[in-house]
């Protein structure tokens, strides 16, 4: 079968110039699965007049360059529903850059003044990378572009990190000084966002199916369910594409919609995760069809989540059923130990801020401490007794802790990493967790294909 490529695209497909030589309005970092169907998606909505190409960054692995790049930076999105599938064909990245091998060509588009706005996808590990990272790149373009006096760029992180603006600005003010320091001060803005849709990794199966509708290989594809919704701090240095056309809410104060969302969504995911694998189920969609395991999560937003958010002023218990709806979605095959991995870096945000702010109210939250179990008891077994994977850019200092004789809450609860002193010192919180543990320790592991 012939791949997608312009030439092969479907009749209508817009042909526009792909290459070091096409004109970008933005630089993505991270090119993995969710910011194609999620941010290029919304901009190719609202790009008529082909400002905003998006030149994608990768720097893990060359792996999404050598798909995008033969086919011009065609691929398309498989959107599957519960009784339906749509594909659509997105042409909006124009450029494909391996970070690590071709540094000059990123910092050079980093630096052209066309350029007016950075997104980001690097997942919550990303903001820790070290020399040669993705931090490093966007803070050597920063340079460059401040050489050139290329003018103002809004950088855009859209990961699922509690105000991830704040801290990527953070970020990259403590490695710069003197001018250039000053520079970035005076040009650069960060604003907030909040992204929501589900998109699990692709597979072969998703390959073979989206070729047969084709009628071409398309090695970029994407597979993500019909929802999706990003929420914008309205904070841009320089302009930025008229997303609000495609539906993304362009507002003042992004906190609120963050914060429910990693709470109710990632939260009642992560717990969904670990229960869900340790119970033998390979997807969410499954774990979230068991009556228990939705029980666990609807008890986690309604009585522990949704009292921390009230003062918010959004709705939470409508917003938390359509999430549990969403997840139930059988046509997307999204892997509980995908959800699972990295769990060292969510557990923070996803459910250690519900716990934190309900003792602090003098409430015990019985299904966030469910989920706080959930992961110990994964990475025990993960750990011991390998029928589980442990995906974690902290796995080394995990296995060490779930090595030492003290028992597993406690070695796991000693992780400066993830826990704190204030959690530790909570004799309360110990007991209800330990109790937790033992409760779910009880269960039979079962093996996920
Ligand atoms: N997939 C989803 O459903 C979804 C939904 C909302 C938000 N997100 C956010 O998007 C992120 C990426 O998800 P995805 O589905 O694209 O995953 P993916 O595995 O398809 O891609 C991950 C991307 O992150 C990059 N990356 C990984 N580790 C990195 C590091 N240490 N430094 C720099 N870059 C690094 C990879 O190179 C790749 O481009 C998530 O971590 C999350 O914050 C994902
Ligand atoms: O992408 P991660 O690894 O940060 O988290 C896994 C999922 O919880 C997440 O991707 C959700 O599917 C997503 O946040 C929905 O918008």
């Amino acid at each position: 079968m012939k791949r997608l490529s312009p030439e092969s695209a479907p009749a209508g497909t817009p042909r526009r110039p792909f290459g070091p030589q096409a004109p970008v309005g933005i630089v993505h970092l991270g090119l993995g699965a969710f910011h194609r169907a999620h941010q290029a998606v919304y901009t190719q909505m609202v790009d008529d007049a082909g400002e905003w190409g998006i030149c994608g960054a990768t720097q893990r692995s060359a792996t999404v360059v050598e798909q995008l790049r033969p086919q011009g930076g065609l691929y398309s999105v498989m959107e599957r529903g519960p009784s339906q599938t749509r594909l659509e064909i997105i042409g909006q990245i124009r450029d494909v850059v391996d970070g690590r091998t071709e540094t000059g060509r990123l910092i050079a588009r980093l630096a052209d003044p066309a350029v007016r706005v950075v997104t980001l996808t690097i997942t919550e590990k990303g903001y820790r990378s070290g020399p040669g990272g993705a931090l490093d790149r966007l803070i050597t373009g920063l340079g460059a572009r401040a050489e050139r006096d290329a003018g103002p760029l809004t950088v855009l992180p859209c990961d699922n990190l509690n105000g991830n603006g704040e801290v990527l600005r953070d970020l990259v003010r403590e490695n710069l000084s003197g001018d250039l320091a000053d520079w970035v001060e005076n040009n650069v803005r960060y604003p907030c966002s909040m992204v929501d849709r589900i998109v699990p990794a692709t597979t072969d199966a998703d390959r073979a199916e989206a070729g047969a509708r084709l009628g071409a290989q398309d090695a970029g594809l994407v597979v993500a369910e019909p929802f999706r919704q990003w929420v914008i701090q309205d904070d841009f240095a320089a302009g930025r594409p008229a997303w609000e056309k495609a539906g993304a809410e362009l507002v003042a104060d992004v906190a609120p919609y963050e914060r429910r969302k990693i709470r109710v969504l990632n939260g009642s995911h992560s717990l969904l995760a670990y229960l869900g694998a340790l119970r033998g189920y390979r997807t969410i969609a499954q774990a979230a069809s068991d009556d228990d395991l939705a029980q666990a999560a609807w008890r986690l937003i309604e009585q522990d989540v949704a009292p921390t958010l009230a003062s918010d002023g959004l709705e939470v218990l409508d917003y938390g059923r359509t999430v549990l709806e969403r997840f139930t979605n059988p046509a997307l095959p999204h892997l509980t130990t995908q959800v699972a991995m990295d769990g060292s870096l969510k557990l923070g945000p996803r459910l250690l801020g519900t716990i934190r702010d309900a003792r602090a109210a003098g409430r015990m939250p019985q299904g966030a401490v469910l989920g706080v179990a959930a992961w110990m008891v994964y990475v025990g077994k993960a750990c011991q007794e390998g029928v589980l994977p442990l995906d974690d850019p902290h796995a080394q200092a995990l296995r060490e802790a779930v090595a030492r004789p003290t028992g597993l809450v406690e070695s796991l609860l000693g992780l400066d990493l993830v826990f704190g002193p204030d959690l530790r010192d909570d004799q309360d919180f110990r007991t209800c967790l330990t109790e937790r543990v033992a409760e779910v320790s009880r269960q039979p592991v079962v093996k996920t294909a």
